[in-house]
């Protein structure tokens, strides 16, 4: 099989020594891969690489088989996304600013837009400007121009970062809906680290910069009492937390 994406060597250094070096990750159809590291560890700017957003110092993307860095549109055009807090006009209602996005996309009508809405449960909200949205709010919508398109693979940036508990749980439930009847892929970087065990089949940890482990969740619960025992260990075996952690 295939994989929808391949980094090799991936390296982004910051002037100020921070960044990743030298990411190696392979996705594949139907994976749910989730990337777990501590505040300022890489994540976002690894998601952000992959999406072309910044340009790496070394390594390369490849999305569906296209290099990012030469073949953008064909790499992007399977690919929805939700990195850090959307730059959102807040002049337009929900509505309209999905209409917006729709534009980049073919053939995403009315009803797929209404759906969109829905389903993050904005329905009553749709037609309110996005200035008068709270921050869970605009987390949704954000949510909602990421799933539209429908895409093959789905990259969210901290998606439930402001939810409620009722939007957790839509969050949960759309994720594995989605993954389970449309066949979609997803990379999501989050510290809910619950939610990743219950959604993911993979996840990568990164701390300073490096891709220290990955691993098969399923493999991992057999050998540890949760996601979260084995995310905590592996920080203490990098020195990242303290014993009585
Ligand atoms: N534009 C930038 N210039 C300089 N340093 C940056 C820049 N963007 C990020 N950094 C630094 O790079 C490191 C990694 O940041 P990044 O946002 O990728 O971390 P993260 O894992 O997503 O963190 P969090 O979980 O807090 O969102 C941090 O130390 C951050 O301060």
């Amino acid at each position: 099989m295939k994989p929808i994406l391949e980094t090799v060597q991936l390296t982004k250094m910051y002037r100020n020594d921070r960044g990743i070096r030298d990411f190696h990750v392979q996705l594949y159809p139907g994976d749910v891969y989730g990337l777990l590291g501590p505040n300022g560890a890489g994540k976002t700017t690894f998601l952000k690489l992959i999406t072309g957003l910044i340009r790496p110092d070394k390594g390369t993307v490849a999305l569906f088989g296209a290099s990012i860095a030469e073949q953008f549109e064909q790499g992007m055009r399977h690919v929805g996304c939700m990195i850090e807090s959307a730059d959102f006009h807040d002049f337009l209602t929900a509505r309209q600013y999905l209409q917006l996005v729709a534009r980049y996309y073919p053939g995403i009508g009315n009803s797929r837009i209404e759906e969109a809405l829905d389903v993050v449960g904005l329905a009553k909200a749709k037609s309110d400007k996005i200035k008068h949205y709270s921050t869970g709010m605009k987390q949704k919508l954000a949510l909602a121009a990421a799933i539209m398109p429908e895409p093959k693979l789905a990259i969210l940036d901290e998606p439930t970062n402001g939810l409620d508990i009722e939007g957790t749980v839509m969050f949960r439930k759309l994720i594995k809906r989605l993954s389970e009847q449309k066949g979609m892929s997803f990379i999501i970087s989050s510290h809910m680290i619950h939610e990743l065990e219950q959604l993911c089949n993979r996840v990568g940890i990164v701390v300073r910069g490096r891709l220290i482990k990955e691993g098969c969740v399923s493999e991992l619960l057999q050998s540890n009492q949760s996601l979260e025992q084995y995310y905590i260990d592996q920080l203490r075996l990098a020195g990242e937390v303290s014993e009585s952690a």
